[in-house]
C-alpha cells in the first residue's frame, strides 16, 4: 500500500498546514529573491513539513530542484560545482528563466561531514551561488554563525493539533474512511505536532479497521510489556498494523535490533508477494535508520520503527496460525556485527545492485534475502551455480549467502563449475548476462565489475558467519531447475 506521507505531500505552498508565517516568509523570499540573492534557512521539528514546502515552493515558482544531503558522502567541490552550474544556467536569460532551487537537506549535520569539506565549504557555496538555496535543518544552533548569519531565517513550528486534524479528516474522506472525530482528536493528540507521525498513526490504525474509532486508537496505546517473542508473533502473525507499532513500544529493543529480529524471522512465516512488501518496508526503515547513524537525530527512530512494524504487519495478506519456532537472528544478525560479514554481504549486494540497476540498499534488503532463501544450503545448485557465475562470487560469498561451509566439497565444487560457466560464456560471446562474468577472467580490467582483488575488504577476514553445515541434502535438487544465468533475476 503506497504511503500516505508521500500520497498525501503537499504539491503547492498553500497546501502546508499549520505554519502560515512561516509559508508566506518563504514565499515572500522566494518572490523577491532577486533583490536580495540570500539563502534561506527553514528549521523545526522532524515532519513538521520543511522539505514539502521547499518543493511545493519550487513546484508553485516552476523551478527545477537540485537535492543534497549530509549524508550523500559526495565532496565539497560537486556542492561547488552543482551549486556553479546552476548559478550560470540561472545568469544566462534574464528574468528567472533557467533559475533552480538547490535545497541542502540536513544542513545543520555538514559539519560532521568531512567529505564536504566542514560548515565553511558550504558557507562558501551558499555565498556565492547565484540561483537560490533553500537549507533544511532540525537543530538551528548546529549550524555554524557565519552560515546563519548569512542567510534568511524561517522557523517552522510543531503542528499544532487544530491543524493536524483537519489534514487527516481530508485524508479519512479521500480514502473513505469512516471515523469519529474524536478518534483523529486522539491521534493528533498522540503524535506531538508531528504531522507525518500523524499521518502514519492513521494510515496503521485505518489498514485494520473498517472504521476509525476513539476506542480503536486509545486500546491500541494499551501499556503492555512483552518479550520480544511475543512481539514477533502479534508483528508477524496477528497483530493489526497499529497494534503492531504499538506493541512495539513495549518492547526493550533498540529500532537496529529490532531490525534484524525481524528480518531473520518474516520469511519463516511469509513468503511470495508478502514477503517482497515486508521487505520492502524493512528496506524503508534501514533508510530511516541509515538517517538516524548520519545525523544522530533519534527522532526518526519513529519512523523506522512503523515501517518495520506497522509496515510488515501490513504487508500479511492471510492469517497466520500454528507455531513458529523463531529465533534470535543468527545469520542474518551477524551481518551487521561482524565487519567480515558485513564486507561479504555488501560484496554480493553490490554486485546484484551493478547487475539489476537498483540501488545497494534494495539490493541487500528486497533481492538478498531471496537469493540466501532460495540457495540455502545450495538446495537449488543449478541456481547457486548461476547466482556464483554472474556476480563472481568466491568460496567465501558463496558460503555466506547460502549458509554451508566454505571449505567443504559441495562449495568448491559449485565454484569450479561457476567458473568453467564463465569461460564458456566468455568462449561463446554472448554478451549481457555474462558481462561481468568475462572479466573476472583476467583479473586487472578496469570497469565496475572490479573482480575481488587483494583490496577486496573481507577476503581474509576470519570473523566466520554460521556454517551450520546440513547434510545430506547436496544436490537433491540439482536436476530440478534448469535455471540459466538469465532465468533468476
Ligand atoms: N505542514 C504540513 N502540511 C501538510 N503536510 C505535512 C506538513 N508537515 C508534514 N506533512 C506531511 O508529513 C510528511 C513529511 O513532511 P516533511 O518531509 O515536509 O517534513 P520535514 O519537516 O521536512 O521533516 P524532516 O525534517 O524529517 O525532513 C509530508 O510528506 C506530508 O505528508
Amino acid at each position: 500500500m503506497a504511503d500516505w506521507t508521500e500520497t498525501y505531500r503537499p504539491s503547492t505552498l498553500s497546501e502546508v498546514r499549520g505554519n502560515d508565517k512561516a509559508r508566506d516568509a518563504l514565499r515572500e523570499w522566494a518572490e523577491n529573491w532577486e533583490d536580495h540573492r540570500k539563502a534561506v534557512i527553514l528549521h523545526g521539528s522532524p515532519g513538521v513539513g520543511k522539505t514539502s514546502a521547499a518543493h511545493a515552493l519550487a513546484n508553485d515558482f516552476d523551478w527545477p530542484t537540485i537535492e543534497l544531503n549530509a549524508s550523500d558522502q559526495r565532496k565539497a567541490d560537486i556542492v561547488k560545482r552543482i551549486a556553479g552550474e546552476a548559478a550560470q544556467s540561472g545568469t544566462l536569460t534574464e528574468g528567472g528563466a533557467g533559475r533552480r532551487l538547490v535545497i541542502l537537506d540536513e544542513a545543520d549535520n555538514f559539519h560532521g561531514n568531512v567529505d564536504y569539506g566542514g560548515s565553511r565549504a558550504v558557507t562558501d557555496v551558499i555565498k556565492s551561488a547565484s540561483q537560490p538555496v533553500v537549507l533544511i535543518a532540525n537543530e538551528f544552533y548546529d549550524m555554524s554563525q557565519s552560515l546563519r548569519n548569512n542567510c534568511e531565517t524561517v522557523e517552522f513550528r510543531d503542528v499544532s493539533k487544530r491543524s493536524i486534524v483537519p489534514v487527516l479528516r481530508d485524508i479519512c474522506r479521500q480514502e473513505g474512511i469512516e471515523f469519529e472525530a474524536e478518534a483523529l482528536e486522539a491521534i493528533a493528540e498522540n503524535t506531538d505536532g508531528d504531522l507525518r507521525s500523524a499521518i502514519n498513526d492513521l494510515q496503521a490504525i485505518a489498514e485494520t479497521e473498517d472504521r476509525l474509532t476513539e476506542e480503536a486508537v486509545v486500546t491500541g496505546e494499551r501499556d503492555r510489556t512483552k518479550g520480544i517473542f511475543d512481539l514477533l508473533d502479534e508483528v508477524i502473525k496477528t497483530a493489526s498494523a497499529q497494534e503492531a507499532l504499538y506493541a512495539s513500544y513495549d518492547v526493550d529493543e533498540t529500532p537496529d535490533d529490532l531490525i534484524n529480529w525481524i528480518e531473520d524471522n518474516v520469511p519463516k512465516d511469509f513468503s511470495g508477494a508478502e514477503l517482497a512488501d515486508a521487505y520492502a518496508s524493512l528496506a524503508r526503515a534501514d533508510q530511516w535508520l541509515g538517517r538516524v547513524r548520519a545525523t544522530q537525530n533519534y527522532s526518526y527512530w519513529r519512523y523506522a520503527g512503523d515501517n518495520m512494524t506497522a509496515g510488515v504487519a501490513a504487508a500479511r495478506r492471510e492469517p497466520k496460525g500454528g507455531w513458529t519456532r523463531y529465533g534470535p537472528p543468527s545469520y542474518w544478525r551477524k551481518l551487521g556485527s561482524s565487519r567480515g560479514a558485513r564486507d561479504r554481504r555488501d560484496y554480493v549486494a553490490r554486485k546484484i545492485a551493478e547487475s539489476g540497476g537498483m540501488s545497494m540498499s534494495s539490493a541487500r534488503r528486497e533481492v538478498l534475502p531471496y537469493l540466501a532463501a532460495m540457495t540455502h544450503h545450495c538446495k537449488n545448485r543449478e541456481l547457486t551455480v548461476a547466482m556464483t557465475a554472474r556476480y563472481e562470487l568466491d568460496a567465501d560469498h558463496v558460503s555466506f549467502v547460502t549458509g554451508s561451509g566454505k571449505d567443504t566439497n559441495k562449495i568448491q565444487g559449485i565454484v569450479a563449475d561457476a567458473q568453467r560457466l564463465r569461460e564458456e560464456a566468455a568462449v561463446e560471446g554472448s554478451e549481457g548476462a555474462f558481462e561481468g562474468a568475462r572479466r573476472s577472467n583476467g583479473g586487472s580490467e578496469e570497469g565496475r565489475n572490479e573482480p575481488l582483488g587483494p583490496d577486496q575488504p573481507g577476503e581474509n577476514d576470519d570473523s566466520e558467519v554460521d556454517t551450520d553445515e546440513s547434510n545430506g541434502d547436496e544436490g537433491t535438487d540439482a536436476d530440478e531447475s534448469q535455471s540459466g544465468l538469465g532465468d533468476f533475476m
